[in-house]
């Protein structure tokens, strides 16, 4: 009989956010956490018993269990709690690898008092794409990738219902999203023959619409992110008088409370599951009063 080598099974990639609520400031944690155990498993390999397997539906529940009792102060100490736990807690265990991505949240800094506004750190990509026909320019710059979350501030609740609805309405959900950004600019002859306009500034044109995207984020209560993404717009349209029109494509980043119930704990809005697919996309361009729009739709 052929020999079982080295053998090692749990749930790999549970994403867990848990967020922190010191009064109007919130704290976030996300991770990725992969659990590979390892021990007296050649019996379920063998003859299939699984008189040693804990399910690795469980490791991914103690993961989100952990989350609530122990918090996340790093993911060092995240994963010796999880590791000690599966090693000393089941005799057939002998050893866990626990392997931890931290993805890294800055706070939204904006005028208000609320502090639960979050941008992911180092994602974003910007982009520009110019079109010259020897007469006329459109330039259309952009962002991609730039993650957000709100904590709070965002309901979602009064919507239809047929007979295939089961969403729950909600008075308080995590609001997050990767914001696909497009917007193109008046400017379209430049004065090198005289006559036209001076190019706008284009650095300083990205960074003011990136800030004002920002901040409508963070500063809009939201009751749906199609009324964040309108916000979101319609902020960049009226602080940038270059910009004509803006298309926003943000996918709904869905994060469900995880239930802790049969564990005997209360999730008391702190627990996530962060899900990855599928989402919600929301898009929509928003227009300067009386601009055809120019930016294509897909
Ligand atoms: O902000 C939202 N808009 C929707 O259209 C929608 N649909 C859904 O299931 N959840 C949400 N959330």
């Amino acid at each position: 009989m052929p020999t079982l080598g080295q053998n090692q099974y749990g749930k790999a990639e549970t994403r867990v956010v848990r967020i922190v609520r010191d009064g109007a400031v919130h704290h976030i944690k996300d991770l990725n956490v992969s659990v590979a155990l390892s021990g007296d498993m050649d019996e379920v390999h063998l003859s299939g018993s699984n008189a040693n397997v804990l399910p690795t539906d469980t490791t991914k529940n103690t993961v989100y269990a952990f989350a609530k009792e122990h918090g996340i102060a790093s993911p060092e100490q995240f994963g010796i709690l999880l590791a000690r736990h599966f090693v000393t807690g089941q005799d057939a265990i002998h050893t866990a690898r626990i392997r931890i991505e931290e993805y890294g949240w800055e706070r939204i800094e904006t005028s208000g008092a609320a502090r639960h506004s979050f941008v992911r750190t180092g994602q974003e990509t910007r982009t520009a794409q110019i079109t010259f026909d020897g007469e006329r320019w459109e330039v259309i710059s952009g962002l991609t990738g730039l993650t957000v979350l709100n904590s709070t501030d965002s309901e979602f609740w009064g919507f239809v219902k047929d007979e295939y609805t089961t969403l729950p309405e909600v008075r308080d959900r995590i609001l997050a999203t990767d914001v696909h950004a497009r917007w193109r600019y008046g400017w379209c002859s430049d004065d090198d023959g005289g006559g036209g306009e001076p190019a706008p500034d284009w650095e300083r044109g990205y960074a003011g619409a990136r800030d004002d995207l920002l901040a409508a984020f963070a500063e809009t209560y939201s009751l749906s992110l199609q009324q964040t993404l309108y916000q979101m717009g319609a902020r960049v349209i009226e602080n940038r008088p270059a910009i004509d029109e803006i298309r926003l494509s943000l996918p709904n980043k869905h994060h469900f409370l995880v239930d802790l119930e049969p564990f005997g704990l209360k999730n008391d809005n702190e627990v996530y599951f962060a899900a990855d697919r599928p989402y919600g996309l929301i898009e929509a361009t928003i227009l300067r009063d009386g601009v055809r729009p120019r930016i294509a739709t897909d």
